[in-house]
């Protein structure tokens, strides 16, 4: 097996530990079971964890699963698929804009029925992150403004769309809307963000020897 397999291989197993982790978290913040077989659960979930930790790595540390010829995020917050917080939201860049597609269970639930706005936050920062980086570098977050215009219904195709508005030297200004799959024309949120390439000194500040954003 060429190593190419091996990774191919190693983010499949990631993307189901972490589709499986989504599933048990969808339960768990669902559930209505009576109160001993929480109890219960709470244990058995609790054993997992040792075989996991068995090998890890640190922070800084970039996870393996990311290396190789066509490196990638798997547990990002926001679109890593191997990370049970993450919705996943998917990505892609279409004639120079992002597009993230998602849906919202009852685990970013906030007001009831509706996502927590912390949540939208997260969704449209991931997608001016991809939108800043349609210019070739990734950046970091310096300004992000949000509009909650209405509120995000869950259980409900949602579409992410990032566009980047102004380029100035390391810096960008791009601007973003959340709104469902069926009705793309009625804004719920948008936002607008300012990114920055960190400069050779502040990226190694802030990662050292990585000398690249850890995300
Ligand atoms: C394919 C896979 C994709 C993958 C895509 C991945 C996407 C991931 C998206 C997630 C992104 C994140 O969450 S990143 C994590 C959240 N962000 C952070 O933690 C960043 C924390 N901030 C910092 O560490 C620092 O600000 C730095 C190192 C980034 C920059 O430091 P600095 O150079 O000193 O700059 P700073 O003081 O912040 O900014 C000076 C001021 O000037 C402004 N400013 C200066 N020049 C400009 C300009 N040309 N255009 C606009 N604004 C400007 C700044 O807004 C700021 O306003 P004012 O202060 O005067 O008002």
């Amino acid at each position: 097996m060429t190593a190419e397999d091996d990774q191919a291989q190693r983010r499949r197993a990631v993307r189901e530990l972490g589709a499986a982790l989504r599933e048990l978290t969808d339960a768990a913040v669902s559930t209505e079971v009576d109160t001993e077989t929480l109890t219960e659960l709470a244990e058995q979930v609790r054993a997992l964890v040792p075989p996991l930790a068995a090998a890890r790595r640190e922070r800084g540390e970039p996870a393996t699963v990311d290396g190789g010829q066509r490196a990638r995020r798997m547990y990002n917050p926001a679109s890593g698929p191997g990370n049970p917080i993450a919705p996943p939201m998917r990505v892609e860049i279409v004639d120079g804009a992002a597009i993230g597609r998602c849906t919202l269970g009852l685990a970013y639930e906030g007001p009831p029925s509706y996502g927590h706005g912390g949540i939208s936050a997260l969704l449209v920062d991931q997608i001016l992150g991809h939108a800043h980086s349609t210019r070739g570098k990734h950046g970091m977050t310096v300004k992000l403004e949000l509009r909650y215009r209405r509120p995000v219904p869950l259980q409900t195709p949602l579409r992410i769309v990032g566009r980047l508005e102004n380029v100035d030297g390391r810096w960008t200004e791009s601007i973003a809307t959340i709104s469902t799959e069926d009705d793309p024309d009625t804004v719920l949120v948008e936002a607008k963000g300012v990114f920055v390439v960190p400069s050779a000194e502040q990226s190694k500040r802030l990662f050292g020897e990585l000398e690249r954003l850890s995300r």
